[in-house]
């Protein structure tokens, strides 16, 4: 057995980027364990230079996170969206770097409908134009004569979280609703009394109001262009709360102008702010448009809501768990989240135990192995494992990676793990663990790995069946979870029950008496403090040979300490009067 000197040097407070007006409320959390740094006005140029500084970086729909942001933040670890659209970050660049991106997919969403609300009440009723010519001393009564909504037709294209928001509220208001939404749930739809058309045509044709509420992706990019817009009444006034761009802004300048829709409630362009000149500022100026500058989520609740929920994704991403909300990740589900976390926790200690125990250098080469992962009981009807396999990832090669450069998470753990050689093999054992006391439990076996010569026991030639065998008992862990709490129920050919937590010393030795108080005393002479101590006979079920050869006193001692066990003070405790093997591990 080997021990694995890890560095306990103290690092710095991770350090967080917020190059944009972000609501307080959730940077109060942040303050209490990162550096937050918020550095509005930053010019593309200079945020590439400060960036890789920071492990993450909280953005809203002002700061665009290019590839270039992306690779010039060396150490970062999250982007966190404070909103909905992560059109502005490059989820691709993100995602080959093994950077999660995260949203904030509730915290605005009536925010959001009710400012469609507003533009919409703000177009029937020639809102901003009254209030333009009043401020202006006029009193222009006639000119600004509106139509109701009630008993209108709404057409809302996306019926998502902010669509079908949006329809409760205009239902309310006595409008008809219909709508264009091919992955729409029509019972939501129904609930909401919104008629579900198959295809967006009829749309443009039966609505008197049209409202948009996709994201901004290739397939909804200029969705709305001159030939939809000639389809529709001349009565007919648009609304885009969503993205600029969605509908075309020369077209729809071209359609108010020609008179083929009589007004448009913008609150978001294709360039933001808009220059002047372009087609953002010109559909600005003309009178039958009221404008917004973007501000769907501007309310203080959902400021309040996206900051909260994005700076608690960043400090569970910094430390280690799973992100509620990651948008280049699988979603997984409130329910899972509860079951997987403490797994997550279970498997990444399994992963940094099999490597500083049973590997015998800290060379990566070494871990090019083939793994057995098996999920038993209540994890095995979970969804997802993704979570799961990349936390063994992270575990089995954190001991013997910098942190920095292998950022290991759900989204590169596949990527990282077939880049190193290590492969797994996950499967699911449906059996009842009702007889353990526990509901589910893991089991990491190492297999074999043909294209890996042995090193660690020094063998040059192909391993025989015998052999191989052996290793597969010899390299194996089993964990569980009981109260949250992360416990091993298996370490090689022993079966134990300790919580992988903190700097453990695991000692093989023949069960005679007087060998405990040897490796007290030496540890103490060293100054080290048994915090906790477990004996571990060998396992009876998993390697009967062993029994059967008279082994049966063979045992591991695995006691808790309180500090670090050096390289020195672990050989001292080698030896006729001491014990067989010693590693120090540190989980
Ligand atoms: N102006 C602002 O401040 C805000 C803007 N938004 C924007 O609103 C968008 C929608 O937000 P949510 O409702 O939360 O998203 P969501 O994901 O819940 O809903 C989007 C809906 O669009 C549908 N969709 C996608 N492609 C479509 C297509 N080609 N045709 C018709 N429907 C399509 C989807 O099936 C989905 O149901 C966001 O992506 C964001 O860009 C969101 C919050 C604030
Ligand atoms: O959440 C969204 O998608 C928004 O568009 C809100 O953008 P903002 O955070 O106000 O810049």
């Amino acid at each position: 057995m080997a021990s694995v000197v890890v560095d306990h040097a103290a690092t710095a407070r991770p350090k967080v980027l917020i190059p944009e007006k972000v609501s307080p409320d959730g940077l109060r959390i942040l303050e209490a364990s990162l550096d937050v740094h918020e550095r509005k006005g930053l010019t593309p140029e200079e945020l590439i230079q400060v960036i890789g500084d920071y492990d993450a970086l909280i953005v809203r729909s002002e700061t665009k996170v290019t590839a270039e942001v992306l690779e010039a933040g060396k150490k970062l670890r999250v982007v966190a969206r404070a909103g909905v659209g992560v059109d502005n970050v490059d989820l691709n660049a993100a995602t080959k770097l093994g950077i999660i991106v995260v949203n904030s997919p509730q915290g605005n969403i009536n925010a959001a409908a009710e400012h469609t609300i507003a533009l919409l009440m703000a177009t029937a009723r020639n809102i901003g134009a009254a209030t333009l010519s009043i401020k202006n001393s006029k009193w222009e009564r006639s000119k600004f004569v509106g139509v109701e909504v009630k008993g209108k037709t709404l057409a809302i294209i996306g019926l998502g979280k902010v669509g079908l928001t949006v329809a409760r509220a205009a239902s309310g208001l006595g409008m008809e609703l219909i709508a264009y939404d091919p992955y729409a749930n029509p019972s939501l739809a129904a609930a909401a009394n919104v008629e579900l058309f198959p295809t967006i045509d009829e749309l443009f044709i039966q609505a008197d109001f049209l409202t948009i509420h996709t994201p901004m992706i290739a397939s909804t990019k200029g969705l709305i262009g001159t030939p939809e817009l000639s389809k529709m009444k001349p009565t007919a006034r648009i609304l885009n709360v969503a993205r600029g761009g969605i509908i075309d802004e020369t077209a729809l300048l071209a359609a108010l102008e020609n008179g083929s829709i009589a007004g448009a409630g913008i609150d978001v362009f294709t360039s933001e702010p808009p220059q002047a000149g372009d087609s953002a500022s010109k559909l600005i100026a003309h009178p039958n448009v009221v404008a917004t500058p973007h501000l769907g989520a501007s309310t203080i609740e959902a400021q309040e809501n996206v900051s909260l929920d994005v700076c608690n994704q960043v400090l569970s991403i910094l430390s280690g768990q799973l992100p509620r909300s990651a948008v280049n990740a699988p979603i997984i589900l409130p329910e899972e989240y509860r079951t997987l976390q403490p797994f997550v926790i279970l498997l990444e200690k399994m992963g940094s135990l099999f490597t500083q125990h049973f590997s015998s250098s800290n060379n990566a080469q070494q871990l090019r192995t083939t793994f057995d992962l098996t999920y038993e009981g209540s994890l095995a009807t979970c969804n997802t494992t993704k979570p799961l396999f990349a936390a063994l990832v992270k575990g089995l090669l954190q001991p013997i990676t910098s942190a920095e450069t292998t950022n290991i998470n759900i989204v590169n753990a596949e990527i990282v793990a077939k880049e190193r050689g290590i492969l797994i093999n996950e499967s699911r054992s449906r059996e009842s663990l009702d007889q353990e006391g526990y509901a589910a439990s893991v089991t990491l076996r190492a297999r074999l790995d043909p294209r890996s010569p042995s090193a660690s026991r020094g063998l040059t030639a192909a391993p025989t069946k015998s052999e191989r065998v052996k290793r597969v008992a010899d390299q194996i862990i089993t964990g569980f979870v009981s109260n949250n709490t992360p416990y091993i129920s298996r370490l090689g050919r022993y079966s134990t029950s300790f919580i992988p937590t903190g700097t453990m010393l695991i000692c093989k030795n023949y069960d005679e008496p007087g060998k405990i108080g040897v490796v007290g005393g030496r540890l103490g002479k060293a100054g080290v403090n048994i915090r906790s101590m477990s004996v571990a006979p060998i396992d009876s079920h998993a390697d009967g040979d062993a029994v059967q050869n008279g082994k049966e006193n063979e045992a591991l001692m695995i006691l808790s300490v309180d500090r670090a066990v050096d390289e020195d003070v672990r050989k001292s405790l080698l030896g006729d009067d001491g014990v067989v093997e010693a590693s120090v591990v540190v989980l």
